[in-house]
């Protein structure tokens, strides 16, 4: 086996070896809480970047900031200070409602819990963010029908999320999150309240879409088998990332 051979055997995923595109550059982010009198700084002049398709995984101690990392990063919270862009654009400077529109279009959350409407069908949750992002019912939901059908549930369309069980729920939440294909999925313990079987089968499928779509993914996680599969894994030590292998 020559050198590149070599070298190409031991790499890791297919992902890795497309061409490297910056998709999040973050700088100097900083981001404190009052509570009761005490000022906690969480993040401290936080620097960051990701590329496009690149998987990464945010692990540690509870309360070294992983969920309000990913909340910064997903734009769900502001910072109070630092400069935070996507493929070159400072989308701090956009107002609430154009940076909820970015967000919309750009960006797939999936959280521990599903937070799926109960009365609503799977294929009406999963068209939500569609129709929320102007999209056409019909186009709406074909999308949604075609990443549930991807997802394993093409028999659960019509089901109501109360009628579902846990792993299918993660899974609608999964889909929906998917549906408009965002550059980005921001997961926050995906698989915290999934037992095995179920959590196995999300962690494959969030690998197999990130290959199949391209996106990059972004999971704050205490699972190990999880952390195993994504290219990188960071964490938060006094407020600033620290990557490790
Ligand atoms: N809205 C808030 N107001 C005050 N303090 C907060 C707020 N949100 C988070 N914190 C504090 O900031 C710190 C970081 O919280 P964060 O939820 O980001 O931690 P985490 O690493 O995600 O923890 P876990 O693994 O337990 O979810 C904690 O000390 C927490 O108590």
């Amino acid at each position: 086996m020559d050198n590149d051979t070599a070298q190409a055997a031991t790499a890791a995923p297919r992902v890795q070896r497309r061409p490297k595109k910056p998709l999040i550059k973050a700088s100097d982010i900083s981001k404190k809480y009052n509570h009761s009198g005490d000022r906690i700084v969480v993040l401290d002049r936080l620097s960051f970047t990701l590329d496009l398709g690149e998987t990464i995984g945010i692990v540690g101690a509870s309360g070294i900031g992983k969920s309000t990392l990913l909340h910064v990063l997903g734009t769900l919270d502001r910072p109070d200070t630092g400069k935070l862009e996507y493929s070159g654009n400072d989308v701090l400077r956009l107002d609430d409602s154009r940076l909820a529109r970015f967000r919309n279009r750009t960006i797939g959350f999936v959280f521990q819990f599903h937070h799926l409407l109960p009365e609503f069908s799977a294929l009406e949750n999963t068209m939500m963010p569609a129709m929320i992002g102007g999209v056409a019912k019909k186009t709406a939901a074909e999308a949604a029908e075609a990443i549930l059908v991807r997802v394993g549930l093409k028999e659960r369309l019509s089901h109501r999320a109360s009628q579902l069980s846990g792993g299918e729920q993660q899974r609608v939440a999964l889909a929906r999150a998917l549906v408009l294909k965002p550059s980005i999925l921001l997961a926050d313990e995906p698989t915290g309240n999934l037992d095995r079987k179920n959590s196995d089968q999300v962690h494959t499928l969030l690998m197999e879409l990130n290959q199949e779509m391209g996106m990059s993914l972004i999971v704050v996680t205490h699972n190990l088998e999880l952390a195993a599969l994504v290219s990188r894994r960071v964490t938060i030590a006094n407020g600033a990332l620290r990557e490790f292998h």
